[in-house]
């Protein structure tokens, strides 16, 4: 399926600069289409969150960013009609975009609410930041909506962080990072913290919210099975390069790196019988 870009990484490379070197992010070309869901796959360090942070320039020293752009298409009131090179957009120029346009969800994400505020004042100050002219009784009922939107619940509001289980957490970071409709969410590790069930629910939420509104995800997982199923297209990544990407189907039936049929082959669930569970969508 052909979809309008809204993401264009191209040639980008990221090293951290320790002795020696880490070449972390080589020369990653990819796009995101609207409203796709673009799974990134890999093993325990090829680079997977490296190449997350950096799309939204959220890397610190030593890490650093050698080459190649990073291009969000399609954003409203910029200079140059519609598409910023992200690499090089001035920090506060960044801070605008960030949550806005890109969000992101993080594996600790959960853990990052502050412990002596409700998570409806954390949710509120989202907007009071990024929406100053908003008035207090519209902020008060759109935290409302975001925390019945994710399943948590309105009632909810008034709630501290260690009143809630660790997935009503991680569901309270997903209404924060979707609060102000951002086109892109990017999200590492999301649901690896959580027991399965609780994974799977939250999965199956996101799924219904993205076609609800829209927005389009990367979603980071080592966990390869599960981005068979949730995933549009899958990146595979390796050693800090793309080794393929392919609709998640076309991955699956006729992967073509070597790496990418030894990756499925070390999950034996993906193997014989189990396997026709690719590209269903997300079921309990
Ligand atoms: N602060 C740092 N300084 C030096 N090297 C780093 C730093 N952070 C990450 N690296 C290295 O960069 C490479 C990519 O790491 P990254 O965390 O992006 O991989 P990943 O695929 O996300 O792994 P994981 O799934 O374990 O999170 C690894 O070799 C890692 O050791």
């Amino acid at each position: 399926m052909n979809r309008d870009p809204v993401l264009s990484v191209s040639g980008l490379s990221v090293t951290y600069d320790v002795d020696p070197p880490v070449e972390a992010v080589r020369d990653v070309s990819l796009t995101v289409g609207r409203g796709e869901v673009l799974g990134l796959a890999g093993e325990s360090g090829c680079g997977k969150s490296t190449l997350a942070y950096a799309v939204q320039r959220l890397l610190k020293p030593p890490a650093r960013i050698t080459g190649g752009q990073v291009v969000l298409h399609g954003v409203p009131g910029s200079v140059d009609g519609a598409d910023v090179d992200l690499t090089t957009l001035a920090p506060a120029g960044m801070d605008r975009l960030r949550w806005d346009q890109i969000a992101m969800v993080f594996q600790g994400a959960m853990n990052s609410l502050n412990p002596v505020l409700s998570v409806g004042e954390q949710l509120a100050d989202v907007f009071t930041r990024h929406r100053p002219a908003m008035r207090r009784a519209e902020r008060t009922a759109a935290c409302g909506a975001l925390l019945d939107m994710v399943g948590v619940g309105a009632t909810r509001r008034r709630s501290y962080p260690h009143e809630l289980s660790g997935g009503m957490r991680q569901r309270v970071m997903i209404a924060m990072a979707l609060a102000l409709r951002p086109r892109l969410l990017v999200m590492d590790e999301p649901t690896t913290a959580l027991d399965v069930l609780v994974q799977r629910e939250i999965l199956q939420e996101i799924s219904r919210l993205r076609e609800e509104l829209g927005f389009s995800v990367v979603f980071i997982t080592h966990d390869l099975p599960l981005l068979l199923e949730i995933s549009d297209r899958i990146a595979v990544m390796r050693a800090g390069r793309i080794v393929e990407i392919a609709a998640a189907a076309d991955l699956y039936h006729h992967p073509q790196h070597e790496y990418t049929k030894r990756l499925l082959a070390s999950f034996p669930s993906l193997t014989g019988e189990r396997g026709d569970f690719v590209r269903k969508g997300v079921t309990v």
